[in-house]
């Protein structure tokens, strides 16, 4: 069975520490494999992870399909910004390299297209684009992913921010496209992943909303009078 199949249908959880907050106490890779280990246990069909520790560490503990990244940098390109990154991730253990493929530039002066050749060149694994528009999900098939993901969407000068998930985005993906769509980005409710897959999602892709006690707390705590008093 391909690795893609394992996903179909089912829910996906990303583990990884805040990113934009350096001292999560989550930022441990023995820590992420025990939240992987959890929502396998709970149900989810493949996990997503940031780095080859964490990734090797989650690999050690699961049976299912690990989805990679190496995030890197502050701004512009961080999901996995070069070639190297890709492959480094790939041969800690990720069956699937989750790569931006957005048209802005990289550190390395490369291009999408050429990290998908060098992971698929160097290493068994497949590449998962992260996209924000229509346009960057055509060039990444055509640059030949395997699979492209809504993850950018809201994050990059070219997507607008909303609250919620980019459901018409996955919509349209889903539609186009012949290469399995992932949901991911904002998807914190089970009528989120409801509709998700109404309109065609292979998978839906839950992160911070299961497993970062800081994300979750930072948002219940406002609705205290307390509010965000030390104490
Ligand atoms: C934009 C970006 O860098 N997204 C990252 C991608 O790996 C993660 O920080 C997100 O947590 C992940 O995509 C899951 O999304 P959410 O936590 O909204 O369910």
């Amino acid at each position: 069975m391909n690795v893609l199949d394992r996903l179909a249908g089912g829910l996906v959880v990303s583990c990884q520490p805040l990113p934009d907050d350096p001292g999560d106490p989550m930022r441990d890779a023995y820590v992420q494999a025990r939240v992987a280990a959890a929502a396998v246990r709970g149900g989810a069909v493949a996990v997503r992870a940031n780095g080859p520790a964490d990734v090797a560490a989650i690999r050690a503990l699961v049976d299912v399909p690990v989805i990679g990244l190496y995030k890197h940098g502050t701004t512009g390109v961080m999901i996995t910004p070069t070639a190297g990154h890709a492959v480094e991730v790939a041969l800690a253990g990720a069956q699937i390299v989750a790569v931006d493929a957005t048209d802005r530039p990289r550190p390395d002066g490369c291009r999408f297209a050429d990290t998908v050749r060098a992971v698929h060149d160097r290493t068994g694994a497949l590449v998962l684009a992260d996209v924000s528009t229509e346009a960057e999900a055509l060039a990444a098939v055509r640059a030949g992913a395997d699979a492209v993901a809504t993850t950018l969407s809201g994050y990059t000068p070219a997507s607008p921010p909303t609250d919620g998930p980019d459901l018409a985005l996955l919509a349209r993906l889903a539609d186009l496209l012949p290469v399995p769509v992932l949901a991911e980005g904002r998807y914190r409710t089970t009528a989120h992943i409801e509709r998700a897959f109404a309109v065609g999602a292979h998978a839906v892709v839950v992160g911070n909303a299961v497993t970062s006690p800081l994300w979750i707390t930072r948002r219940l705590v406002p609705a205290t009078p307390r509010g965000g008093q030390p104490g």
